[in-house]
């Protein structure tokens, strides 16, 4: 063997070596030495905690790509050895040793480089003496800078480095401090850019907007893309206040989830007063106008959609002065929705003062204003009384179903609510059935994340499960009298702070403990409801008077032949939206559906008029049928549906069912491989895997 090729492979096997154990802390140490040296590194490497001489060498080495066949063991190894936070196994800054009071972010937004580029001063609260180091967390962030503000004005550089490279994860920036740092607070800017792959941010040329003349950045936080956009504690563990100011081309409207305070050409400043954790930053820049909505709301969309969205929307104002009846005062005093770009990968996003929606909602007829009505309630569940952390999400999404539920039933009376229930328990089914199929863990209520992405983890349970749960505590605690007036004792107990699971159950046994319904709250399984796998245990009695017809419809079309149905009367009965939903839903769940062929497709379609729906859940439970009767002559359609939208309710399950039909998965692929560029990282990330790709 040559010595070069000696070399490459000593130089192969560092690499994988570095993403094994950046941390030096095994007896390899010697050897690593050897093969830096190999790999013309030329420099002895020291433990970064010790020695801080070699920083710059450091720097050199660990921001090295890292072989990815091997960073999935180190996820493994890493998560495993405790070095993620234990307070969140998805995140590495250490929010029991200080804490982010508020951020200052400069940022200049380059379209031609699609990068943000420029500042982040984090006001610190450092809760222990004498702290070596703050790590925080980034992805794809590139680091120009660090320093310590002193209040005479001076800076002070620190050294840094970034290591310890998570598959899904992101990495650790550590930022070295003094010896002696005092507890309290500490100032610290961080000059950096962000990459043209940040997961967390999205970058839309001209062409692929609606007006086709501009640019357009938005970004997607939740659960941990933060740390692709700043270095930061990116933990729902930690809340802080933020402004924020924002160089952007003069022709275009920036927001963010924050107030706006001042406007100049080409300059925005926002404030954000209420603290909030890292997964709530939130930034759009584009050609937008908006249009009143409400005495503290507008719609902002792109011109050629913000009259329809305005219309679709007008419920707005309602649905917010209805949930601050059932949740208490609405402390973010802006509540503005923006209409995004199709390629948005969720219905909505609750950023605070501004929800993100997706256009698939825009039905025409408001039928799917629901989500607004979901992103209005997260303003109490989720954005003031937040998810410690991932594992706990169903504190984030059960509650906030929960409370949408409630929205509904107000405004359009308990049968929908229970409708409204009893649809999402199909879709949890369907949920259970498919995509959670092999990770039958992920059905839990509370979930392990020291193994797995929040990505990845991501379904309807939390949301479906969740609420089911917590409409099963309320009946058997007698009712909405009862558990409202708790909800908000609940609210406002935890408002500002950042929960798990048992700080829910101590302040429902603190409420109720002394009065009657002590002895009710024995009977709730806990165990049985947080930590079991499937369905919910215990279905609650829903009014079934609506869900009835779905039900009825979906019996008929799946044991009837086509021959059989034409001579049916009641298939021709009208129902609404909803039921048509729930009625596509269960079919599309029956194990055997009679006739399934083109005919009965056609006949089907033709019957509740789906060729030219506007209802985005409509159509994509029709394609699904499409495909389960392997009618390959309507690939074209059901491709370009899946292509039409990224947002990844609808995709996601239309690839994945490609993916699982011998003859049309070369056409998935190809056609996912040509559009995967325009997706959001999260959903290309997913459906390369739920495709086999990856
Ligand atoms: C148990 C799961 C643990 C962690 C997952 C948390 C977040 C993961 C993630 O991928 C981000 C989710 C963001 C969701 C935003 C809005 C949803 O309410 C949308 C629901 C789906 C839709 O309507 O399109
Ligand atoms: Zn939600």
């Amino acid at each position: 063997m040559s010595i070069v090729k000696r070399v490459q492979q000593w130089a192969t096997f560092a690499r994988t070596w570095y993403v094994y154990d950046c941390t030096w802390q095994n007896p390899f140490e010697s050897a690593l030495l050897i093969k830096t040296h190999l790999m013309g590194l030329h420099k002895p490497i020291y433990h970064p905690m010790t020695n801080t001489r070699s920083v710059s060498t450091h720097r050199r080495i660990l921001q090295q790509p890292f072989a990815s066949s091997s960073s999935l063991i180190y996820a493994q190894q890493q998560r495993n050895m405790g070095r993620l936070s234990k307070v969140d196994p998805s995140s590495y800054s250490e929010p029991e040793r200080i804490v982010t009071k508020h951020s200052a972010f400069k940022w200049t937004v380059d379209f031609t480089n699609t990068k943000l580029l420029g500042s982040v001063t984090h006001q610190f609260n450092v809760l222990e003496a004498n702290l070596p180091a703050i790590l925080l967390d980034v992805r794809d962030i590139s680091i120009k800078n660090a320093s310590i503000l002193c209040s005479g004005g001076s800076a002070i550089p620190i050294n840094y480095f970034i290591s310890d490279p998570v598959d899904d994860i992101g990495a650790k920036l550590t930022l070295e401090l003094p010896e002696g740092t005092a507890k309290g607070d500490l100032l610290v800017r961080i000059d950096y850019e962000t990459s043209n792959r940040a997961s967390g941010l999205q970058w839309l040329t001209p062409e692929q907007t609606l007006g086709k003349q501009h640019p357009y950045l938005f970004s997607q936080c939740q659960a941990i893309h933060a740390r692709s956009v700043l270095p930061c504690q990116d933990t729902p563990a930690v809340k802080f206040t933020y402004e924020a100011t924002v160089e952007h081309p003069k022709e275009l409207t920036a927001l963010m989830s924050a107030l706006v305070e001042k406007k100049e050409t080409g300059v925005t400043k926002f404030k954000q007063e209420v603290p909030i954790p890292a997964y709530l930053l939130a930034i759009a820049i584009g050609d937008l106008v908006s249009r009143p909505l409400g005495p503290r709301s507008n719609v902002w969309a792109e011109a050629g959609v913000v009259e329809a969205a305005a219309e679709e929307f007008s419920e707005t104002d309602k649905m917010l002065k209805t949930a601050s009846d059932i949740c208490g005062p609405y402390v973010w005093k802006q509540y503005d929705l923006l209409v995004m770009p199709p390629s948005f990968p969720f219905g909505g996003m609750e950023n605070p003062c501004l929800t993100f929606v997706t256009p698939t909602v825009l039905a025409g007829d408001k039928s799917l204003a629901d989500v607004v009505a979901h992103e209005i309630a997260h303003s109490w569940t989720g954005n003031l009384v937040t998810n410690k952390n991932f594992e706990h999400f169903w504190l984030n999404e059960g509650f906030t179903v929960f409370v949408e539920t409630k929205i509904v039933g107000r405004l359009q009376g308990d049968k929908e609510r229970d409708f409204h229930m009893l649809r999402n328990l199909t879709e949890l089914r369907e949920c259970i059935r498919t995509q959670l199929a092999n990770s039958p863990e992920l059905t839990k209520l509370v979930v392990d994340l020291s193994n797995c992405g929040p990505d990845d983890a991501f379904s309807s349970v939390p949301y479906n499960k969740g609420s089911t749960f917590l409409r099963y505590i309320e009946d058997l605690l007698g009712g909405p009298e009862v558990f409202e007036p708790f909800l908000r004792s609940y609210l406002q107990k935890y408002a500002y702070k950042s929960v798990v699971t048992d700080d829910f159950k101590s302040a429902l046994y603190d409420y109720f403990n002394n009065t009657d319904k002590k002895d009710k709250l024995t009977e709730i399984d806990w165990d049985l409801w947080l930590s079991h796998e499937g369905m919910p245990p215990i279905i609650p009695k829903f009014d079934e008077t609506l869900a009835a017809v779905s039900q009825q419809l979906a019996k008929l079309w799946s044991t009837k032949s086509t021959t059989e149905l034409r001579a049916d009367s009641d298939i021709t009965k009208p129902i609404s939206s909803h039921q048509l939903i729930d009625f596509l839903g269960k079919l599309i769940e029956s194990s055997e559906i009679v006739d399934l062929n083109a005919e009965k497709i056609e006949f089907l379609e033709s019957t509740y008029k789906l060729k030219d729906t506007k209802n985005s859940e409509v159509r994509f439970r029709f394609l699904r049928l499409v495909i389960r009767a392997r009618l390959l002559q309507r690939i074209d359609e059901i491709i370009a549906f899946a292509n039409s939208n990224f947002r990844m309710k609808f995709c996601r399950p239309i690839y994945r069912d490609l993916g699982q039909w011998p003859e049309a998965k070369p056409i998935a692929i190809e056609s996912f491989e040509s559009v995967k560029n325009q997706m959001m990282a999260v959903c290309a990330h997913t459906i390369e895997k739920d495709l086999g790709l990856k």
